[in-house]
């Protein structure tokens, strides 16, 4: 039997239901879903395996309209992570149709996915009625070629497995990624670093610096039945740092205080959480550099 494994990147408009349907693929509560538009900064990856098909998802940050340079280069690391991939999956809303927000995505595909296998997943099918999809269906394939359309809802699970299979199919021939054995254990570190991500939103507001990553480092688990996990969060200057931890060190302690009581309400059992904080400039760099290939929306869009 052939193995195959792969990238598959999945993008869209904020809220089109890109957690919901990376859930529903890898079947673990990967990245977490929020009413909340914008949540899902980091390039969080689920591995969904399907048959002999590994397929590695890249959930790229919001396509959203960026103002400020920092989020321009946010949107240009969404679309590094896409044109890095195998397939390139489009997700849009039935319901909102081909928005503004869809065009300029449509725009930079013609730019960005030359060579890449592009599908449209038309999503939140159960909110529509069947006639007006006909319609949605020949409006985006009219304005970009897709290769295949999925009408889909993730969060009823409508269409999400004829999805997954294409996907298993369309991946490269060759080993496997990851092994299979860790697969598990990657939803639950990426769940807690964005558990401690939440807190620190909660805690800081508008004083969270935008170029914040956290990372589970290590999980351990204990003999006594409990979990150590530490973590590093990475900012990019030495003065966020000072944010981050506050007076004392009280903001960092108090967040991960926070974070403890739920991932032990999450995982039912009791953790240990370490929390450092470091500075990664190169964060920086690197987002300059995909704005520097990516977009460019400083024509007041
Ligand atoms: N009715 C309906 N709602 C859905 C469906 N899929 C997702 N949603 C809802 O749409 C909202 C946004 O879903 P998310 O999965 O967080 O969207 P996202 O694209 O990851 O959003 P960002 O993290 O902001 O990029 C949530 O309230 C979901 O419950 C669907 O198939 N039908």
């Amino acid at each position: 039997m052939t193995t195959r494994a792969g990238f598959t990147a999945l993008i869209g408009e904020p809220n089109a239901g890109k957690s919901t349907l990376l859930n529903k693929m890898v079947g673990a509560k990967v990245s977490i879903v929020t009413h909340k538009v914008q949540t899902t900064r980091a390039r969080i990856r689920g591995v969904a395996m399907a048959g002999e098909s590994q397929i590695v998802f890249v959930d790229t940050p919001g396509l959203f309209r960026p103002r400020r340079r920092l989020d321009r280069a946010m949107v240009a690391a969404a679309w590094g992570g896409a044109a890095d991939a195998d397939v390139i999956v489009l997700l849009i809303e039935a319901h909102r149709g081909k928005t503004d927000g869809v065009d300029t995505i449509l725009t930079s595909l013609g730019e960005k996915a030359v060579g890449r296998r592009v599908v449209l997943a038309i999503n939140k099918i159960d909110r529509v009625e069947a006639a007006s999809l006909l319609k949605l269906t020949e409006d985006m394939n009219a304005a970009y070629p897709f290769e295949r359309t999925f009408m889909i809802s993730a969060e009823k699970g409508y269409g999400v497995e004829d999805l997954r299979d294409w996907l298993a199919e369309a991946m490269p021939e060759g080993p496997w990624l990851y092994p299979e054995d860790q697969i598990a254990d990657l939803p639950m570190r990426m769940i807690a670093a964005e558990i401690t991500r939440e807190k620190l939103t909660l805690r800081l507001h508008e004083e969270l610096p935008y170029q914040l990553t956290v990372e589970t480092e290590h999980w351990n688990e204990r003999e006594d039945g409990t979990a150590r996990i530490d973590q590093v969060v990475y900012v990019a200057r030495d003065g966020h740092k000072g944010i981050l931890l506050g007076k004392g060190g009280e903001t960092i302690k108090a967040v991960s205080k926070a974070a403890r009581a739920e991932l032990e309400e999450f995982m039912g059992r009791r953790v240990h959480l370490f929390l450092q904080v470091k500075v990664r400039p190169n964060w920086l760099e690197e987002a300059e550099r995909y704005s520097e290939m990516g977009l460019d929306f400083r024509d007041g869009n």
